[in-house]
């Protein structure tokens, strides 16, 4: 097994990554619980594969438990996944100095932070993902949210979880689609600042999406290691060094409320397609070498993975587009920050180009 820290004084934790770590979770959980007693929250894809496997594992440190199963998919990450799931804690007893477990993608992860960072005003949680996006990427970092018609995430908070525990085991019985869309987020590592770890992801990508256990392994490693990084340094997303992790998610998430966040486009496929339209337009107003936009391009492209409006299925118009950008939560001073880059691993904030520019370049792209 391997443990790393994410840095946040006294709201530090630790990150566990290990191939069957899901059978040992109690011996994991126990020493964070007030009474032996604990939530787990799942999807109903996860609770056939892994419910009772986790149950199976508390039950070994006398720990009971009671599970609330959501519909799988991002409609459960909505004011109604909300409601239900915060009623149900009340009616379950949950008390403040509670852990409860998210167990599942990064639908389940962030909507259960939610839940735990407004119920009796707070209580705790534990992230147990399960989808290749929520180990590399959505189980660390606190920030958590639902969906509203307006625009992907408007509605959340900043609620760190107490303790990540990742199986990567468990992306065995995970769909290829979903393992290509969460793939995106591990790209989006090297194309930040990491120029020599796009390049493992050129090497390596295909046979990571094809099972190869020790590229999981590296990738969900060298992943949340820089997001630990990153959150460490800027918690609440205030100095632009968090908002780098937003690369690709301006554009991305304006093609997800295009689609209604339907099982069209998945997140990780919309990232995917965004990443390549802030390197084309980097490279459009002469910040990027072209030939690095189309590295990028060729890279996700070669993988299946959306690599422009056409490919994520998007028709809409550059203004459409831009109008869904315009309630981004970068948003400042009505100026939208803009993730844009110099090349491969050089990724940067700006103010310097306007939804005009970027609703002109849409239309062309
Ligand atoms: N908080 C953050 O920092 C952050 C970061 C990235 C993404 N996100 C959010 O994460 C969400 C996407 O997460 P996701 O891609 O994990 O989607 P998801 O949670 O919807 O899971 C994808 C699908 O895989 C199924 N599944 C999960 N684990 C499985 C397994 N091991 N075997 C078989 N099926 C399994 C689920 O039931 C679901 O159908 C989006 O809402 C996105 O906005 C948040
Ligand atoms: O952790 C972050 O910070 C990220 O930006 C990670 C993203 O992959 C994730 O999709 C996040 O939810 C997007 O941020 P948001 O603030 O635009 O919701
Ligand atoms: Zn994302």
């Amino acid at each position: 097994m391997e443990s790393l820290t994410v840095d946040l004084g006294a709201r530090s934790y630790p990150i566990l990554i290990g191939d069957g770590l899901l059978h040992d979770i109690g011996r994991h959980v126990a020493p964070l619980l007030n009474r032996p007693r604990t939530m787990i929250i799942t999807d109903a894809n996860v609770a056939e594969s892994y419910l009772a496997r986790v149950g199976v594992a508390l039950g070994a440190e006398n720990i009971s438990f009671s599970s609330f199963v959501l519909p799988a998919g991002e409609a459960s990450k909505s004011w109604d996944g909300l409601a239900r799931l915060t009623q149900w804690l009340i009616s379950e007893g949950i008390e403040r100095s509670d852990h409860v477990i998210a167990l599942g993608g990064g639908v389940i992860g962030d909507l259960v932070g939610f839940a735990c960072s407004i119920v009796k005003r707070g209580c705790s949680f534990i992230q147990v993902p399960t989808t290749l996006l929520a180990q590399v990427d959505s189980s660390v970092g606190g920030k958590t949210a639902i969906n509203v018609a307006a625009g992907k995430n408007l509605i959340g908070a900043f609620h760190q979880p107490a303790l990540v525990v990742i199986d990567p085991s468990t992306l065995a019985t995970l769909p290829p689609r979903e393992l290509g869309a969460g793939y995106a987020e591990v790209v989006k590592y090297g194309l930040i600042d990491d120029a020599d770890f796009f390049a493992w992801c050129e090497a390596h990508g295909a046979a990571l999406l094809k099972g190869d256990g020790d590229a999981r392994h590296t990738a969900i490693a060298h992943s949340v290691a820089a997001k630990a990084r990153i959150v460490a340094a800027d918690e609440r997303e205030t100095k632009d060094v968090r908002a780098l992790l937003n690369l690709g998610h301006s554009f991305g998430h304006a093609l997800e409320a295009e689609t209604g966040y339907s099982e069209r486009l998945l997140h990780g496929e919309a990232v995917a397609a965004g990443m390549v339209l802030a390197h084309e337009f980097s490279a459009a107003k002469g910040l990027c070498p072209p030939e690095d936009a189309e590295r990028v391009r060729d890279h996700l492209s070669s993988l299946g993975l959306p690599h422009s409006l056409a490919s994520a299925g998007i028709d809409a118009s550059g203004a459409a587009l831009a109008a869904h950008m315009a309630h981004d939560k970068k948003v400042r001073g009505g100026k939208l920050p803009l993730i844009l880059t110099r090349g491969i691993g050089l990724s940067f904030v700006t103010e310097d180009y306007g939804l005009d520019a970027v609703a002109e370049f849409l239309d062309r792209a």
